[in-house]
């Protein structure tokens, strides 16, 4: 049993269910208010079987959507309190340069937020980003508005940090435990495969398995769990695209999705350029061989690489897995139960939420504890999807 485990069937002010970033921050907020908290991780800790692992995350201003713009400020600083708390570095500057053609709307909205929120950065035209940028091609006469302030997150180091942060607050973190049922109630019981738990609310924050959980709770959700591969590219000349030759990360917004990028850093040599979508995955099952008629991400990866980034060979040298859990807007969903009120729900981060986990988790921390959220929740809301089946409850 771990060490700071209670006896069987303790009261817990909260639980939190799945430690990724997100369970791990929300747990280390309500921890930092001292409330009693267990945090329950179905895997033995770390573990790449999520959404959270890995060696790298995009931290970004530049959002075409100003709910999410409008968190960042706070987020940056969360971020910034947590390194100064770990005493460990988890955020390293390089800038991030958004490229798409400058009719499109999400460009255009991402330079409004860019404006907005007073984010240093530039506009490029085709020309003028080709000259910054020498090893980017603008093949379709992209022009480019850049984020001063981006950078890239430590991910593996940063879950770390954020659960010793929870620990070193008192709370109990027992990992290696699945939750099996989750009886509703005044007081919430959870039974896991060692013990049983009670808690006044619960957290679900279980990423690609939320549904499994939320599905004996009568509840849904639209979400579509896909296994993305991570892609790094070998630079033709070491260190071309890396951190300290000064190339950003990137957004290029191609559609039908997007195709993002790192500087070379984590693995020398190797620039991280993945497709912002991927194939249909159980996570249970998530590296089962794909169908013939399965994404070709690899190719669309390929194509992209072979016209706008003559400088790197063109034929992945490293691909690596991992969950994203897509609601059909891309909004998260951070919200009550519907008919459960002290069950909270954070889930579909739809491929952008690490950044922004430090908000996430304080707003699941103030939607357990009862407290007005600090944003308006609208664009998470449960009740935006119109074709909820009944609940079954
Ligand atoms: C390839 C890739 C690139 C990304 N790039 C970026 C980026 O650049 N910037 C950015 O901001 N975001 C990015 N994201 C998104 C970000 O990583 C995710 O939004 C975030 O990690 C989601 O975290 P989570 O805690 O919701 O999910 P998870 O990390 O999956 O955590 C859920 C946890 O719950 C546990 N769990 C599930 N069921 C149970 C159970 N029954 N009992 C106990 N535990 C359970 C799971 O084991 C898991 O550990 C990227 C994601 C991927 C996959
Ligand atoms: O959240 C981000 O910044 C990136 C953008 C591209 C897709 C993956 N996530």
């Amino acid at each position: 049993m771990p060490a700071q485990s209670k006896p069987y069937s303790s009261l817990y002010d909260t639980i939190v269910v799945g430690a990724g970033i997100q369970g791990s921050f929300t747990a280390y907020h309500l921890a930092q208010r001292g409330r009693e908290t267990l945090l329950l991780e179905q895997f033995p800790l770390p573990h790449s079987r999520g959404s959270s692992h890995g060696q790298s995350r995009i931290i970004r201003h530049a959002y075409p959507q100003e709910h999410y713009a409008q968190m960042m400020a706070e987020s940056y600083r969360l971020w910034e309190q947590l390194e100064a708390e770990a005493g460990v570095s988890l955020y390293r500057q390089t800038g991030l340069l958004v490229l798409g053609a400058n009719t499109n709307p999400e460009f255009q909205r991402c330079c409004r937020t860019l404006v907005k929120h007073d984010v240093p950065g530039e506009l490029f035209t085709t020309e003028s980003l080709h000259r910054r940028f020498p090893g980017i091609r603008p093949y379709h006469g992209e022009v480019g508005v850049s984020d001063h302030t981006a950078g890239v997150l430590s991910a593996d180091r940063a879950l770390w940090a954020v659960q010793d942060g929870f620990r070193r607050c008192g709370g109990a973190l027992h990992d290696g435990e699945k939750v099996t049922d989750i009886k509703p109630g005044v007081v919430v019981t959870v039974t896991t495969s060692r013990g049983v738990y009670q808690a006044k609310s619960l957290v679900i924050t279980a990423g690609p398995w939320a549904n499994k959980l939320l599905a004996p709770l009568g509840l849904l959700l639209p979400f579509q769990t896909l296994r993305i591969k991570v892609c790094y590219w070998k630079e033709k000349v070491p260190g071309a695209y890396g951190v300290s030759a000064n190339f950003p990360c990137f957004l290029a917004l191609c559609a039908p999705h997007h195709i993002y990028g790192l500087p070379s850093n984590e693995y020398p040599g190797l620039v991280k350029i993945c497709y912002h979508s991927g194939r249909l995955a159980d996570p249970e099952e998530r590296d089962r061989p794909a169908e013939a008629s399965a994404l070709p991400d690899i190719q669309i990866l390929q194509d992209f690489i072979s016209k706008y980034l003559p400088g790197l060979v063109p034929e992945p040298a490293v691909v690596e897995h991992c969950m994203y859990t897509n609601t059909p807007d891309e909004d998260f969903v951070l919200d009550r139960h519907p008919k459960f009120r002290n069950i909270i729900i954070g889930a579909g981060f739809s491929g952008h939420g690490f950044k922004l986990a430090p908000v996430v988790g304080k707003l699941l921390c103030q939607l357990s504890v009862g407290e007005e959220p600090s944003y308006a929740m609208e664009p998470f809301r449960i009740h935006r999807f119109p074709a909820l089946p009944a609940p079954a409850l």
